[in-house]
């Protein structure tokens, strides 16, 4: 890393607090990234692009109101709570049985050092589905948001966080700007808060705490609640059986990003099915 060391935070406390940590790796990448395609370079190249995005939201929309449930299912390798979770990984194969299972969108991640992801597991999921996807990545820079619209995704992911309120502003009206949806993420009441603030249809509520890694998803039950109704809950991480769906979707929650817990079963088609639940 290239960063000059009074550039970075404290590092005991980027030790303790993952998230932190996330963020410098990431300014890192993308200041990389950057030096090889400048944001004038990247803005001219999106002029030639003639596909739209597939409509995350509306895909979201269309999948509850027809079986009550809308599934994000995550398509990822490792993560740094519980490392390696996939050693034989196919992006394409993984979303194919999301697809047939019946999610109405997938959730890829890019994020390389934490979560050894990689732009073209999103290409490769994508292209194997006609289902939107999610960019799980850590969006900092506006030069990111035009990435994620170059590189093919459908929507991206805001986590209230990791930026200030200026930041999330600015970044979502860049997203619609390139017509790309955005998933806008909380973990406690501050952040809903500043979340609500902002015109912004998709709220997730992260179950785990990005600072230390926790899960406990009795932070869904505890904010669902307070999202007016016309907003969309998205309940994030966690997730682990139909009884878990049950009491989210009571709570408010209408949709869910589910990972881990269909990725650990060798049938991750069958994993989401029992999450959906019959029809
Ligand atoms: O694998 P899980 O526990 O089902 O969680 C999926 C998803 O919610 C999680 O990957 C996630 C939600 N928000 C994030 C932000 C960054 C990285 C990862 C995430």
């Amino acid at each position: 890393m290239q960063v000059e060391g009074q550039e970075r935070p404290n590092l005991t406390d980027a030790a303790s607090d993952i998230l932190a940590r996330i963020c410098v790796q990431t300014r890192d990448e993308v200041a990389r990234r950057m030096a090889g395609l400048p944001l004038r370079e990247l803005k001219a190249r999106l002029r030639d692009i003639e596909e739209r995005p597939r409509g995350f939201g509306n895909a979201l929309k269309l999948k509850t109101a027809e079986r009550e449930v809308g599934l994000i299912a995550e398509v990822k390798k490792a993560s740094p709570s519980a490392g390696l979770i996939r050693p034989q990984f196919d992006a394409a194969a993984i979303a194919r049985e999301y697809e047939q299972a019946g999610a109405a969108c997938l959730s890829v991640l890019t994020e390389g050092p934490n979560f050894q992801g990689h732009v073209a597991d999103l290409q490769a999921a994508r292209a194997a589905t006609s289902l939107p996807a999610l960019r799980k990545d850590f969006m900092l820079e506006p030069w990111q948001i035009y990435e994620s619209r170059l590189i093919g995704a459908d929507c991206i992911l805001l986590i209230m966080a990791a930026i200030d309120d200026d930041r999330a502003a600015d970044l979502l009206g860049l997203a619609r700007l390139v017509d790309l949806d955005v998933l806008v993420e909380v973990h406690d009441e501050t952040e809903l808060h500043r979340a609500l603030a902002l015109e912004t249809t998709l709220i997730g509520i992260n179950n785990r705490n990005l600072r230390t890694l926790r899960t406990d998803i009795a932070t869904t039950l505890e904010l669902a609640p307070q999202v007016p109704p016309d907003r969309i809950v998205v309940a994030e991480s966690g997730i682990t059986s139909r009884a878990d769906v049950l009491r989210l979707a009571e709570a408010g929650a209408s949709c869910f990003l589910v990972g881990e817990s269909l990725l650990r079963q060798p049938d991750a088609g069958a994993a989401a099915r029992a999450l959906l639940g019959p029809i």
